[in-house]
């Protein structure tokens, strides 16, 4: 009976096509051409240069199908008849695979005796891809006609192993973003510091709180001074909710450039403007079903706060280039040094933002106000950067050197404590702990630390750097608002983050702390 090549081939596609696990298509096709031709066993392999020969990937018969793992080392002149192309034919008929050289071994790895097979080789626009070997019991099965009929079926083989390929990929880095992401979340939160310090005693009332509202959705408003506390207990809020297992997504709202807001909170389509070259998630889509904490709230623009109040009001943001909106369920936790109150009398802070941000503040006192947390803080900040700075045996600390820190007057709170004892851990690596360094700060008027650099050894881009690095270092890292940096220095923020950039001076806590130390060694 004469076949109905179209059919046949319609008919196979459609199963070949029907699954993106390979081993389910290769059963599904097996059982529609057993019908046509010999077909007791499908496999799929992979020429793999990186293991000199075949990797075995999936297979089927009558009672079903597998993924699997086999390697099948080759000799070096089967590798060059196959890198040479010299085995390029479409297909090759093995019937006595005891007389053909790749057959024998092929056979015997797979522990297949008295069997016939076809290779079918998959190529898509010229580039390996992989072989069908499709076996049979017996010797001398196929015929060139089997063949020929089988062959008609490598595009579709081929398409659907590089789609099969392609998806296990994208499964297997998926399940890699999600590990990495789980890990790096955990170091986010042990880096930050998990432990609130005082929880028990300066911040008891604050941790009271937290416990009262941390489950909830509730927007929160966190105030504070400078380096008191906020982003940790930000974190503390997002660990005790039952978001703790989802993003929590950091901004800094006063760190980022005018003009790329709106595209680094929202995100932006492909060609919004220019420099779009792909499409971008901003930072509330990538905070989806966690947390966001927008920290230093109180200097975004006036423009931006109208867009955050709306997103805060709809729960649905729009990237820019025009997406549909897209829903959120999210958790917002705001924070500043700034009095919003007063802001929002001189007009600087929108009223409608206020009141939906200020239902539930939480206040964190500074350290000035509760010494009985000091002690218990540079004991662990001298465990936590002793371990840091590979110091094996704990330093002790001079018997007058608490004194000193208990009377400090603390402008910069935790983290001028944080960084005093770096500092102090820095010089003295065996101990004990002086914090002298605190004294030059306090005989410097508190204006953070001195410009000690002899400005005749200096060049203008030195001494330009020194001095921003100077007045940031006073700031505490801030760059916008009327104590932030620019001000102090009569620029506008863009103009001066441009010119850190130039100088290699870099944003943030962490190269601020570079600052610090590299002022307090100088
Ligand atoms: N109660 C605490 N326990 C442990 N570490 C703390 C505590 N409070 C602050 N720190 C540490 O002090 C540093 C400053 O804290 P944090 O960044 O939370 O302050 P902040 O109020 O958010 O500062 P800013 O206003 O500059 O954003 C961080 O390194 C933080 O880990």
């Amino acid at each position: 009976m004469k076949t109905d090549t179209d059919f046949f081939f319609r008919k196979a596609t459609l199963l070949i096509c029907s699954s993106l696990d390979i081993e389910v298509s290769l059963w599904r096709c097996r059982e529609f051409i057993s019908k046509y031709i010999p077909a007791d066993e499908i496999y799929l392999n992979i020429y793999e240069p990186s293991i000199g020969g075949l990797r075995y990937i999936a297979r089927a018969d009558e009672a079903g199908c597998e993924k699997m793992e086999k390697n099948i080392k080759l000799p070096s002149d089967l590798i060059k008849s196959i890198e040479s192309g010299q085995r390029l034919q479409d297909y090759l008929i093995i019937n006595k695979p005891e007389n053909d050289p790749m057959g024998r071994i092929i056979s015997s790895e797979m522990n297949l005796k008295n069997t016939s097979f076809i290779a079918l080789r998959l190529r898509i626009e010229g580039h390996r891809l992989g072989v069908i070997d499709l076996f049979a019991q017996g010797k001398d099965r196929f015929t060139s006609e089997h063949a020929k009929l089988f062959s008609l079926l490598k595009e579709p083989f081929a398409i659907a192993m590089s789609n099969a390929l392609k998806h296990q990929e994208v499964v297997q880095l998926k399940e890699q973003l999600i590990s990495d992401n789980r890990y790096l979340h955990n170091e986010l939160i042990s880096k930050s510091g998990d432990e609130v310090i005082g929880a028990g005693s300066g911040l008891k009332g604050v941790m009271e709180k937290v416990g009262q509202i941390a489950h909830l959705k509730n927007t929160i408003l966190i105030l504070g001074e400078t380096g008191a506390g906020k982003e940790v207990i930000a974190n503390a809020i997002h660990c005790y909710s039952l978001r703790k297992n989802q993003p929590f997504i950091k901004v800094n709202c006063g760190a980022i450039p005018e003009n790329l807001i709106d595209s680094e909170l929202f995100g932006h389509e492909k060609g919004a403007f220019t420099g779009a070259v792909s499409q971008k998630r901003g930072l509330f889509e990538r905070a989806s079903k966690g947390t966001i904490f927008l920290d230093e709230i109180g200097e975004l623009p006036s423009w931006a706060q109208i867009r955050l109040l709306r997103v805060l009001q709809t729960q649905e943001i729009e990237r820019v280039g025009g997406s549909p909106p897209i829903k959120l369920d999210i958790r917002v936790i705001a924070a500043t040094h700034r009095d919003l109150n007063k802001m929002v009398l001189q007009g600087d802070f929108r009223e409608d933002l206020w009141f939906r941000i200020n239902a539930f503040p939480i206040h964190i006192p500074a350290l000035r106000m509760r010494p009985n947390d000091i002690p218990m803080l540079v004991e662990h900040f001298i465990k936590k950067k002793s371990k840091e700075l590979g110091i094996h045996k704990i330093p002790a600390i001079a018997p007058e050197a608490l004194d000193r820190l208990l009377k400090h007057h603390w402008p910069g709170n935790v983290r001028e404590l944080e960084n005093a004892v770096e500092r102090a851990l820095i010089q003295h690596r065996s101990g004990p702990l002086f914090f002298n360094q605190l004294m030059d700060y306090e005989d410097n008027g508190g204006s953070a630390i001195p410009l000690k650099h002899k400005l005749s050894s200096m060049n203008l881009d030195e001494i330009i750097k020194a001095c921003i690095e100077q007045v940031l270092s006073m700031t505490n890292g801030r760059i916008n608002g009327p104590k932030g940096a620019a001000k102090i220095l009569g620029v506008h923020p863009n103009t001066l983050r441009h010119r850190m950039k130039k100088l290699g001076i870099n944003f943030g806590k962490v190269s601020l702390l570079a600052i610090l130390i590299r002022h307090a060694l100088s």
